[in-house]
């Protein structure tokens, strides 16, 4: 192999007039790196030249679309996928073909039900009864049997697996209204869309109600929400748990999304941050009563950027864009952050680290590194023993490392100038490659590489590391140390729930780190970005940059991106929140737009002014809402009791002049003022839930602020005025219609009663036969509204899709669009 290849100019002519245009794998061509890496990829350049290769260079446009006729999707192969794997023998040579054809076949669609929604009993009772026998009749033969069933290994069966694709859902006409039934659960929060295998990592976190989480990675927000399910799911009915998710991400466009995402929870314990994991913020405080205070986890997820080829199923794009040195670019990175992780994590702490990647580098070697750098502070657990039912295969104790067309099998291999990008920790015989660190005692490493294709997972007994005084390794070693235990680590693979892949690993925290080991991570910087960098040409380093964003790129997760910051998009051009959205005819929506430029000359002035005095550029600084005699007017306009407080728990951003005020749980509440006592070293892009707005109707309302209907089930227990009681015909002509006028009521009672209230803001209550309206509002579970009592009219102020929510699950209107307002009939 490569024996013809010793003049890489002419190669690069082959690729030139093979590829009409310049485009080289990686390394700088002006510089002998481009030659060695053709010398050491030869067969990478030449397979850009075959049609069926996944290298070719695209070709012109004319011949694209002649290509595009034909319009044959790209083979989903990858030579180098196959040979990295092989090598890494992560399944035996035996599954290779089943593993192989799993991976080549499109990936069913999978979902969850949250447990936390009103209607989740429905949900659950629609599936089992409306869709699981319909959907096993409508649909071909080969897919009869078990066209829907829930994953035995999800608590509760509240995961479902379809033997569909998400793309035969969306064209298969015969599961139409199943789609619809997704989708329309999808947008209220009831149903999340979730690739099963990305649903098992929070599993492992044994969340409890009182927990405090940080999720270090967490847009778009899947494992953050099912975070939050489990948290509220558990919760006394009508209490907050005293629960509190961090939920960070360091890109601002994927905090939108996860911003977005996790608003369907409508929940007044969540965080949204935008750090860069590994520098996330300790908030540190002098000692207090001899303890130092300051952010603390009892749960961390660490659900790492990947090369994410475990999602391979998704795409062909992932076949053709795969590429070993992913890994090893993402390596360090995922050390940092995961070491991060287990700082801010408490003593008895859990901390989940996880990929959808199944590359060794990416996975055990982190693990290994993370045991090495903290020592006896932390411990793999063995989680055989949680959830049972999820078939699982153990972590590789050995792997090898690849760097261009070079295996190595220790770091000592690796040519000199190859050393800093290609480190210590990518290889299971490593020391630790932190400075300030020895390896520890019970870590051992094995340099076994046998030629057999199949693994042998059993771990003989430790003993057989010898270290010596200055605990430096014998690699002469040819076993894994027992303590290090590398099998404790969870590998999902593709063929054996026909699902995608998962590394997960489960770590305790059993003891503080040490003070060398609590040294902050310095900045990380990403192999390919160090001091080379500066050095480079222009043109290079933005080889590089593309390079970098096409990495991110590959970085996948069970959501389409693109799809989502779209729906994000069109959402945010829509309205505020998906909650809350539909209050375009709603008079005072453009009453505050008048509102707002009145003030705007004071409000520029004072929002700068607020900038100028906040630490984060480009973020709205969080205000606790303090104006005592604007809190006052609320709670005695709607009635709300002394026993909900609204004092400390309501906080404004600082450029809506306070047009929304934000509802915080006790545990957020701790967390801002810890972080205004240390400056504001937390950058919080979202927090709470929206619970009041202004409004500026001239309906001569005396309260400024209308109820939020994302909080209503929150504060309706404890409010006392403002409510209505409709009876079921009556409440689902308001949810139908939008603006019904007093006098059109059916109960002619309630017309009265709406007539004689003042005009603003109130709650409409479902009221059933004789329930006594004393209790009605009290139970957590009432079904209510937030409306606007106008001159004549009684108006809904709530979203198209939470109103026919309602009315499907409460009303049993099955197929009742309440998208197009036009085509509504309006009674008035
Ligand atoms: C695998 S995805 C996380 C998926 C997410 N946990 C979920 O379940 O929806 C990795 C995320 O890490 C983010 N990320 C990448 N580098 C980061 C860093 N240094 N700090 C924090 N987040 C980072 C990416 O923007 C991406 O959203």
């Amino acid at each position: 192999m490569g024996v013809a290849l010793r003049a890489p100019v002419a190669l690069r002519h082959l690729v030139v007039a093979g590829g009409q245009r310049k485009r080289y794998i990686g390394g700088n061509r002006k510089r002998g790196h481009a030659q060695r890496r053709y010398f050491t990829q030869p067969l990478e350049i030449l397979w850009r030249r075959d049609p069926h290769s996944p290298f070719r260079i695209p070709a012109p446009a004319a011949a694209r679309s002649e290509a595009n006729a034909s319009s044959q999707p790209p083979p989903l192969e990858n030579a180098s996928f196959e040979e990295y794997y092989k090598e890494q023998r992560i399944v035996r040579e035996e599954e290779w073909d089943a593993f192989m054809s799993v991976l080549r076949r499109p990936l069913p669609a999978t979902f969850r039900i949250n447990a936390s929604c009103r209607f989740w009993r429905d949900i659950f009772s629609k599936l089992e009864n409306d869709f699981r026998g319909s959907l096993e009749s409508e649909v071909s033969d080969e897919h009869v049997e078990d066209a829907i069933s829930p994953l035995p290994w999800y608590p509760g069966n509240l995961a479902w697996h379809l033997k569909f694709s998400r793309k035969q859902l969306r064209k298969n006409q015969a599961l139409e209204s199943f789609h619809e039934f997704l989708k329309h659960g999808s947008e209220v929060g009831n149903i999340t869309r979730q690739e099963a295998v990305s649903m098992v990592p929070p599993l492992f976190l044994n969340v409890q109600p009182d927990h405090h989480v940080l999720d270090m990675c967490a847009a778009p927000g899947s494992k953050t929400f099912q975070i939050l399910e489990m948290i509220h799911q558990s919760k006394e009915q009508g209490l907050l748990p005293r629960a509190l998710v961090i939920a960070n991400d360091f890109k601002v466009q994927r905090c939108d999304l996860l911003i977005h995402n996790t608003k369907r929870m409508c929940t007044a314990n969540l965080i949204v941050t935008n750090h860069e994991a590994q520098n996330f913020p300790s908030c540190s405080l002098a000692m207090d009563h001899g303890k130092p205070q300051g952010l603390e986890f009892d749960r961390v997820l660490c659900d790492v950027p990947c090369s994410g080829d475990g999602t391979i199923r998704k795409g062909h794009d992932m076949w053709r864009k795969w590429n070993s040195s992913t890994g090893n670019e993402i390596h360090l990175l995922q050390v940092n952050i995961a070491m991060r992780g287990i700082a801010l994590l408490k003593v008895g702490g859990r901390m989940v680290y996880s990929t959808c990647s199944m590359n060794p580098v990416e996975n055990e070697a982190v693990v290994a590194e993370l045991l090495r750098r903290s020592g006896n502070s932390v411990e793999l657990l063995d989680v055989s023993n949680e959830l049972p039912e999820l078939v699982r295969r153990p972590g590789l104790n050995t792997w090898k490392v690849k760097d261009g067309g070079f295996w190595f099998q220790t770091h000592e291999d690796v040519p000199r100038n190859r050393k800093n990008v290609i480190l210590p920790s990518m290889f299971p015989s490593s020391e630790s490659t932190h400075e300030g660190h020895t390896v520890n005692n019970g870590i051992g490493a094995n340099s076994n590489h046998s030629t057999s294709f199949s693994r042998d997972f059993n771990i003989e007994a430790a003993g057989n590391v010898n270290c010596d005084s200055a605990k430096r390794l014998d690699y002469t070693s040819s076993r894994v140390d027992s303590n290090f235990s590398l099998d404790r680590c969870i590998r999902i693979v593709p063929h054996d729930q026909d699902g995608g892949a998962f590394f997960i690993a489960v770590l305790h925290k059993v003891s503080p780190l040490k003070e060398s080991q609590m040294i902050e991570v310095r900045k990380t910087e990403h192999p390919l970005l160090t001091d080379r960098m500066e050095k480079l040409p222009k043109q290079h380093q933005e080889e590089i940059d593309k390079k970098l964003m096409n990495q991110h790129s590959t970085v996948t997760e069970a959501l389409d991106d693109d799809k989502l910051i779209d729906e994000q998009k069109h959402l945010s051009m829509d309205n505020e929140t998906s909650k809350d959205n539909n209050l375009i005819g709603v008079r005072m929506v453009s009453d505050d737009v008048e509102y707002g430029q009145a003030e705007s000359g004071d409000r520029s002035h004072r929002t700068k002014k607020l900038h100028n005095e906040h630490r984060w550029k480009g973020v709205d600084p969080v205000l606790f809402f303090k104006d005592n005699s604007v809190i006052e007017n609320i709670v005695s306009f709607f009635g709300i009791k002394e026993s909900f407080s609204l004092e400390g728990h309501l906080v404004t951003r600082s450029t809506d002049n306070a047009r929304r005020l934000y509802y915080i749980s006790k545990s957020v509440q701790e967390i801002l003022e810890l972080n205004v006592q240390v400056g504001e070293q937390i950058k919080i892009a979202s927090l709470g839930v929206k619970m009041f707005e202004r409004h500026r109707s001239k309906d001569g309302c005396s309260c400024a602020y209308r109820l939020s209907y994302e909080s209503l089930s929150l504060l309706l227990p404890y409010m006392s005025k403002r409510i209505l009681y409709a009876s079921p015909i009556d409440f689902q002509h308001l949810l139908q219609y939008r603006t019904i006028n007093f006098a059109h009521f059916v109960d002619a009672r309630f017309g009265q009663e709406a007539a004689s209230l003042m005009p603003g803001c109130c709650v409409v209550v479902l009221r059933e036969g004789l329930q006594n309206t004393d209790y009605i509002a009290m139970d957590p579970s009432a079904i209510a509204i937030v409306c606007w009592r106008g001159k004549a009219t009684m108006i809904v102020l709530v979203s198209p899709p939470d109103r026919k929510e309602l009315l499907e699950y409460r009303f049993g209107f099955k197929a009742f669009s309440v998208e197009d307002e036009s085509s509504n009939h309006k009674i008035d």
